[in-house]
């Protein structure tokens, strides 16, 4: 039982540092491309319990990081909610049709848990593999993540769409963020109920808005979704770019809050005395040679200490980074992380 994810998560000390990477389960490892060749699609592969939660489970054998993740997407939600999306093979999601009016809104409907029992499936059939080798997490994407896809329809540079609705269209947009959050609380508690030991939010696009909107636009749903889950599992926040939110982020109800590499990590413990802090190395760093990835890597757990830390990237891996160099830096975290506490 390796239960070093959730003990650091609630703050608790533990003989080193845990660590896990966003996008672990995915096209760095040969062993998932040959699984994905074999379902039809992406969403094949999500929605069949048995293939997601094989590649759930790959990076735990594979890399030996302390928790699984798992294998789903954030945008299952608007799907959920009555808007398709599709995953375009090397460009990324798609949806045939946005959120752009009254009408368009109204063919929404907030989504009920059993509309995403595939996740569910594959969270109980995954828990029953692991055998409590690890934990896993459950994760959904933030409202406003969400909401900037549903009203743009593809991913973008500026998300200036989505932004504009929010200049133009404020009371409309809180009406489609309110749907999102309350389709997200119904989904997070049912994955907690089936199994997930530890839950994260993805706010993959907090950085593309003022503090004021952020706090308006974002944080609140956020905080509305913390606060509705309860406290029976740890709930980490990962706001990619959100650095000017970080004080804010330290009121709300959740245990860990994910550092993107752009964050000082001095400030951010400054800034966030009540969280236990996630991240936070930059992805690229994992393009050096093995002795720049040990050096990055000590570097980082300096600056964090040993305790109240989750090791992670500042993002989700990139797909061609290689498998030796992430090895590295996970063993690199098991065995400097040890040393840091004697
Ligand atoms: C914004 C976002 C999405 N999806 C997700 C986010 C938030 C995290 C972030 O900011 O990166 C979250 C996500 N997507 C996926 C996971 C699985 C678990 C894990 O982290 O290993 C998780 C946690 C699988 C996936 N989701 C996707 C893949 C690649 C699809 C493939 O195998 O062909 C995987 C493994 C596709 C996806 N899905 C999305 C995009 C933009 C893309 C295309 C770009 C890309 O490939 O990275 C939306």
């Amino acid at each position: 039982m390796n239960d070093r994810l959730i003990s650091a998560a609630k703050g608790l000390a533990t003989d080193r540092t845990p660590i896990w990477l966003m996008r672990q389960a995915g096209r760095i490892l040969p062993e998932y491309r040959k699984v994905r060749e074999t379902a039809k699609d992406f969403k094949t592969l999500v929605k069949t319990p048995e293939l997601a939660t094989e590649v759930t489970i790959q990076p735990v054998d594979i890399l030996g990081v302390d928790a699984a993740i798992i294998f789903s997407d954030i945008l299952v939600i608007p799907e959920a909610m009555g808007l398709n999306y599709e995953m375009e093979e090397n460009k990324g999601p798609v949806f045939p049709k946005r959120i752009t009016s009254e009408a368009d809104l109204s063919s929404l409907h907030i989504a009920q848990a059993e509309e995403l029992q595939y996740v569910l499936d594959a969270i109980r059939l995954t828990k029953k593999e692991l055998q409590g080798k690890v934990p896993l997490i459950g994760f959904a994407g933030a409202p406003w993540t969400i909401f900037s896809y549903m009203i743009e329809g593809k991913g973008s540079k500026t998300f200036s769409q989505a932004k504009k609705m929010l200049y133009t269209q404020p009371a409309f947009s809180h009406r489609l963020l309110d749907m999102i959050a309350q389709s997200t609380i119904h989904y997070l508690k049912a994955q907690i109920k089936a199994g997930a030991d530890i839950v994260q939010i993805f706010d993959s696009w907090a950085g593309i808005l003022s503090p004021d909107q952020y706090a308006e636009f974002s944080l609140k749903y956020i905080s509305k979704i913390c606060d509705a889950l309860g406290n029976d599992v740890p709930k980490i926040v990962f706001a990619k770019g959100a650095f000017f939110a970080r004080a804010e982020m330290n009121t709300i109800n959740c245990d860990v809050v994910g550092l993107d590499w752009n964050m000082g990590i001095a400030e951010s413990r400054a800034l966030l005395p009540n969280k236990v802090l996630q991240g936070n190395l930059d992805p690229c760093a994992l393009y050096g040679s093995l002795d720049d990835v040990r050096r990055e890597t000590k570097k980082m757990l300096d600056a964090f200490g040993p305790h109240k830390h989750i090791a992670n990237l500042g993002h989700g891996l990139y797909p061609d980074t290689e498998v030796d160099k992430v090895k590295c830096y996970i063993d690199t975290v098991k065995e400097y992380s040890a040393t840091l506490r004697r």
